[in-house]
């Protein structure tokens, strides 16, 4: 379960990101963050994955109280249990997709054969295993988007956040990344996207739609 309680957000002490929101998550949920840009969407993904914290009010993750914690604990928190898909994938294009999803896992100073499994089997659960080697610059949008989905689930994180994932590919694509997500699910991941594409809308697999306008629960 995630908790956003009585959440305000304001960066640079005059930017209100989130006015006092309240958000409750079940386990397994699909949720889509629904509204214009700087809405505030991002920043309810960076405060569940412990990447920023609130100004005021408490994020909790099942019962732990993840708005507390020091960053290093953050990280940890974060590495097992949170998977990230970025609006720009965040890839880093000179290296291999193989090293781009191995990247979460380098902390924890993993035996190479180990390494080399769990990449070989995410790549191949999102279908982009026959790029293993390539450089991520030379593939397609699309293939970047699925190595970018295998990164987030290299540590079989049960929270998957996705911001804007759809923004850079087009509507076959689109579709593509929405039965990934919807196969996601079925495995009983919680899964939180921020997106304004109208194509996540309409889906039957999506829990709840929490619309967002300025920092505001509508
Ligand atoms: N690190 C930061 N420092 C200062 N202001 C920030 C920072 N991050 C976000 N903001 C501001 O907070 C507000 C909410 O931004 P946020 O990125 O959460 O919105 P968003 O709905 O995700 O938008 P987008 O879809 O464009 O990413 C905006 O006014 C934005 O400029």
């Amino acid at each position: 379960m995630i908790r956003l309680k009585n959440i305000t957000k304001i960066y640079d002490g005059n930017v209100h990101a989130l006015n006092n929101i309240n958000l409750t998550f079940k386990e397994g949920e699909l949720v889509i963050l629904k509204g214009m840009s700087g809405s505030g969407k991002s920043t309810i993904l960076s405060l569940i994955a412990g990447l920023s914290k609130p100004t005021e009010g408490e994020v909790f993750v099942d019962s732990k109280k993840i708005s507390k914690l020091p960053d290093h604990f953050a990280a940890t928190y974060r590495r097992d249990n949170i998977g990230i898909v970025f609006q720009k994938y965040n890839l880093i294009p000179t290296l291999s997709v193989k090293e781009n999803v191995l990247l979460p896992l380098f902390p924890l100073n993993l035996p190479r054969e180990l390494m080399d499994q769990k990449a070989a089997a995410v790549l191949g659960k999102f279908h982009i295993e026959q790029k293993i080697d390539m450089m991520v610059k030379n593939l397609s949008g699309g293939e970047q988007q699925r190595v970018a989905i295998a990164r987030a689930n290299i540590n079989d994180p049960k929270i998957i956040l996705a911001d804007e994932p759809t923004a850079n590919l087009d509507e076959k694509l689109s579709l593509e990344f929405i039965e990934m997500l919807r196969d996601l699910k079925s495995k009983k991941r919680t899964i939180v996207v921020a997106t304004h594409d109208p194509l996540f809308f309409d889906l039957d697999f999506v829990d709840t739609i929490v619309n967002i306008e300025h920092g505001n629960l509508l």
